[in-house]
């Protein structure tokens, strides 16, 4: 049989696996803010239990900065379902707000991210008409940090690209750092400068702030 073959990775957000004790049953998929759509039947040997629903993940096991898993407010299978056919097999899952957030690691220093944007190009100034993106790898935050470079003021919640040549620069601003297939970084101006490669690129690394973002994301869902 033809080998299946392995996902990228995080391009289909709405793939969710649904585990009862942090083992994959059945798989399901967001088709609305807050609600999974999945099959009638992976209720059957749950005796009862409510499962918890995964989103955001590519491996079951290994830390990624966009896995969630969700508690389940609401189970529903459609009422035409039954355990003797396949008639009417769906089952609707209405995810609450997140009860685990993923371990907040950096990413490893010389991994290539790539970020995009329709900043100025170069010291022209000019500004593009359409998307540019750029491949940049990640300094080390002890490198970043050094005297002669951002001296010390890169802290836990930032992380650093090589500015050598190619960088951000003015209207880049926003725009996600995106390592291996999950959004790390949101673009800082920091001081400014663009395409010196004593002063790289700075952004806002999103794994610290996971916890305030789902609670503006669950007080705004009310
Ligand atoms: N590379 C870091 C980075 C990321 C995002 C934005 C920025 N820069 C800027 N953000 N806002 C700005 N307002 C005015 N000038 C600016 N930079 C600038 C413009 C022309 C020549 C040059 O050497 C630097 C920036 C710099």
């Amino acid at each position: 049989t033809q080998p299946l073959l392995l996902a990228k990775p995080h391009l289909r957000p709405y793939m969710a696996s649904l585990q009862l004790d942090g083992q994959h049953i059945c798989g399901g998929f967001l088709i609305a803010k807050q609600w999974v759509l999945s099959a009638a039947h992976c209720t059957e040997e749950t005796d009862g239990k409510i499962f918890q629903v995964l989103l955001g993940a590519h491996s079951l096991t290994e830390p990624e900065p966009h896995k969630r898993l969700y508690r389940v407010r609401a189970q529903i299978p459609h009422p035409g379902s039954n355990i003797h056919n396949n008639k009417d097999d769906l089952l609707l899952l209405q995810v609450g707000p997140s009860s685990r957030h993923p371990p907040d690691r950096d990413v490893a220093p010389d991994t290539v991210c790539e970020v995009a944007g329709w900043g100025t190009i170069n010291h022209s100034g000019r500004r593009p008409d359409k998307l540019y993106q750029l491949e940049r790898p990640v300094l080390s935050r002890d490198v970043c940090n050094h005297r002669t470079r951002h001296d010390h003021t890169i802290t836990e919640k930032m992380m650093c690209t090589d500015s050598r040549r190619k960088d951000t620069c003015k209207g880049d601003s926003g725009g996600p750092l995106v390592c291996n297939g999950v959004a790390e970084g949101v673009v800082t101006a920091g001081s400014r400068v663009c395409g010196n490669y004593k002063k790289p690129a700075i952004y806002t690394r999103i794994a610290p702030y996971t916890a305030w973002i789902d609670g503006v994301i669950a007080a705004g869902a009310a």
